[in-house]
């Protein structure tokens, strides 16, 4: 996950490959819920990670739960099976609806004393027709803000009020389906001696997620009817009883987004089309049928059960008009893609979009406007005119509103003609519902190596290079090549070889730097199996490198090991020649400099620090013995690159270094 301020988003040009997707938010936390109500342990396997699925498991934890995360994405709950709940307790459901909702719904018919709060978004978010539902009933539910609204507190200290099922609990349907979802999850628990009867007031919206509670219950052993969607009665006698093994479908929603990014760029040039795994044709999920408004834009989709298939069809984009009730979170998606049409769009009926994490409507016109699109809003519609040509295109910086969907929708944008970054501010907030979203973008998407942003930091030996490098990439969630690492893992390799590293040998020195079998994985150097992070870091291994480096046949056989890393996002390259030879048309190079005498003190303090010992006079003379001879040989001496930017940090901290670099790097966006 990236947790970076904002992410770039060089211009994409392809999509291929196959992609695996995350289980589904709300599956996730229904199934959750009910094998916490349930009787004994249920194994949850491909349970989402995420911050909405987090809360839930805390709050279950905090209930008296038995939760077992094993890894892997199974967790298993033990579940109450009709033990009162831990109470009193106090339960932060961070910005959760799928959380939030039923578990006000199955507190307030289980008796005790409890506290339900979110995040400031949460208390914005309205509750107040479950709320009016539960208390008809008799549940004693106070909003502790304002009416309507969390944090709730529900006070049934001194056991569970009589409650008043004979007559149908009713319910407003029309504003958000989850108060209903709420309700039948929860009144099983009450439906022993008669049948609960619940109807629904207004015409229900989102069906497709009732549908996919019903689906569950029934997982879980309960039987609910209903006629036409509008009553549903829950059978006396209703017992959950836990399936003992389920599994979490992946999120169609999530797949909205690669759906999209198929029908823009997949299939090209005789590539396959992207496939999609984890969700197919069979979905209980209904914004599975995103897959015919993409259609109906153009896409050429194929799917079995549990994968898609998607490639570009039409091209420009079909314009739709589409009443959306039936997907409402995945027509996000649908206004990103009407950039791309042949005319306006237009996505009606998504009122519901205006009580989501945040008021997506206006949300969705101020960003794409920011793009430079002409959009036009209404209290439950949003129409979206396309920009056919590249010069219509704006390079713009999207404000997410702490919103995963706004995020992951205008991630498609980078797909634009004009070839012109997207940055996403906050790009964290996907962790809601799709931690790895952009690294699963990244991983099929294709761009020309060119498009990729990469930063050149070169400079002397311990002018910081490597701090400052590696900072600055983890700022900006790009990736971090230290070249210095790769000459000294090849001296390494050598002198395990027994090769002595003299210009006689440079032919198999060249040949063993060439299929060097070195691995760079979370901060740790791998050669072949064995981890020699450490091993190369002494001031013998940093000679060495410095010598076989000289080697002409050495460099160039590492070319290729170093160009492979310039990979979506972006990368940050510390070495000596990355802007004069590896990467000359980067778009940022710095040279870092600072005086011999501030190196060499450096240096020291960083060997002390590492219990090896050394003096500043010795480590001086072999800095300088070790800048001339980068300086002086033949093959990519240690030079600034014409065109580097001189950044001597002798005064600097390293903060002060990296937020230079960062500033520099700033400047020549175009956001
Ligand atoms: N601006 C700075 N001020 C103080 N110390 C620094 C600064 N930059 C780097 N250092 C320290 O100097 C040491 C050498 O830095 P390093 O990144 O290993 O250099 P290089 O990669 O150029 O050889 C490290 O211990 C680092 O923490
Ligand atoms: N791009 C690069 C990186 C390092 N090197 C060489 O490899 C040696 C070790 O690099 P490093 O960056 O790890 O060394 P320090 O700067 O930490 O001393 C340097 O002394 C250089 O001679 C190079 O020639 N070209």
């Amino acid at each position: 996950m990236y947790s970076t301020a904002f992410l770039d988003l060089p211009p994409l040009r392809q999509a291929s490959g196959s992609v695996q997707l995350p289980g589904s938010k709300s599956i996730s936390n229904r199934v959750l819920l009910l094998a916490a109500l349930s009787e004994g342990t249920t194994e949850v396997h491909d349970l989402l990670a995420s911050d909405d699925t987090r809360v839930m498991l805390d709050a279950l934890r905090a209930l008296g739960c038995g939760v077992h995360e094993a890894g892997g994405g199974v967790a298993c709950i033990t579940g109450l099976g009709g033990r009162r709940p831990a109470s009193p307790a106090k339960l932060f459901l961070g910005n959760a609806g799928t959380a939030m909702r039923p578990l006000t719904a199955a507190l307030a018919l289980l008796g005790g004393e409890y506290e339900l709060s979110g995040i400031p978004r949460m208390h914005e978010r309205p509750i107040g027709d479950l709320v009016d539902a539960l208390r008809q009933l008799g549940c004693r539910i106070d909003c502790l803000g304002s009416e309507g609204y969390p944090p709730l507190r529900i006070d049934h200290e001194g056991g569970l009020p009589p409650l008043r099922l004979d007559a149908p609990i009713r319910v407003r349907g029309d504003v958000s389906s989850q108060f209903l979802t709420a309700l039948l999850l929860a009144l099983p628990l009450v439906a022993q001696e008669q049948d609960v009867v619940i109807e629904v007031v207004g015409a229900l919206i989102s069906r497709p997620y009732i549908h996919i509670t019903l689906e569950l219950l029934a997982r879980f052993g309960i039987a609910v009817r209903h006629d036409d969607w509008q009553r549903f009665v829950i059978p006396a006698g209703s017992q959950y009883r836990s399936p003992g093994q389920i599994h979490v479908e992946a999120d169609a929603s999530s797949a909205s987004y690669f759906i999209a990014a198929g029908a823009m760029a997949a299939g090209l040039d005789g590539q396959k089309p992207l496939k999609i795994l984890g969700v197919g044709l069979d979905s209980i999920q209904g914004d599975i049928r995103f897959v015919e408004a993409a259609q109906a834009m153009g896409a050429r989709v194929a799917g079995g059960p549990g994968w898609l298939e998607v490639g570009r069809g039409a091209w420009p984009l079909k314009a739709i008009d589409l009443d959306c009730n039936h997907i409402p979170d995945a027509a996000m998606t649908l206004a990103v893609m009407a950039l791309y049409a042949d005319g306006v769009t237009t996505l009606r009926n998504i009122a519901s979009w205006r009580v989501k994490e945040t008021d997506r409507i206006a949300a969705m016109a101020c960003e794409l406007r920011k793009l430079g699109a002409t959009v036009e809003e209404g209290p439950d519609w949003l129409s979206v005119a396309p920009l056919p040509r590249a010069a219509d295109w704006r390079a713009a910086s999207i404000h997410t509103y702490d919103d995963h969907r706004v995020a992951m929708c205008f991630s498609l944008a980078a797909f634009n003609p004009a070839g012109l970054p997207v940055r996403i501010e906050d790009p964290r907030c996907v962790g809601k519902t799709f931690p790895d979203y952009f690294e699963a973008l990244f991983a099929v998407a294709q761009t020309p190596p060119e498009r990729i942003p990469v930063i050149c930091i070169d400079g002397p030996t311990a002018s910081g290079k490597g701090t400052v490098a590696a900072q600055v990439a983890q700022q900006l969630g790009y990736h971090f090549l230290d070249s210095g690492a790769m000459y000294r893992t090849a001296a390494l390799a050598a002198m395990r070889a027994g090769i002595a590293i003299e210009a006689q040998h440079e032919p198999r020195l060249a040949e063993l730097a060439r299929h060097l079998p070195v691995r760079f994985e979370g901060g740790r150097i791998w050669l072949a199996g064995d981890d020699i992070t450490d091993a190369i870091r002494t001031e013998e291994a940093g000679m060495n490198a410095s010598r076989v480096s000289a080697l002409p046949a050495v460099r160039q056989a590492l070319v290729a090991l170093q160009l492979g890393f310039r990979r979506l996002p972006g990368l940050v390259a510390d070495g000596r020649d990355m802007g004069t030879v590896i990467f000359p048309a980067a778009p940022l190079k710095v040279f870092l400099t600072a005086s011999a005498a501030v190196r060499a003190e450096r240096r020291h303090k960083q060997l002390i620090s590492k219990g090896i010992s050394a003096t500043i006079s010795d480590l001086r003379a072999d800095l300088e013995a070790r800048d001339a001879r980068d300086a002086s040989r033949s093959a990519s001496p240690l030079k600034a690159a014409e065109d580097a930017l001189l950044l001597d940090n002798s005064l600097l901290t390293i903060d002060e270094a990296v937020a230079q670099v960062v500033a520099w790097w700033q400047a020549r966006q175009p956001f």
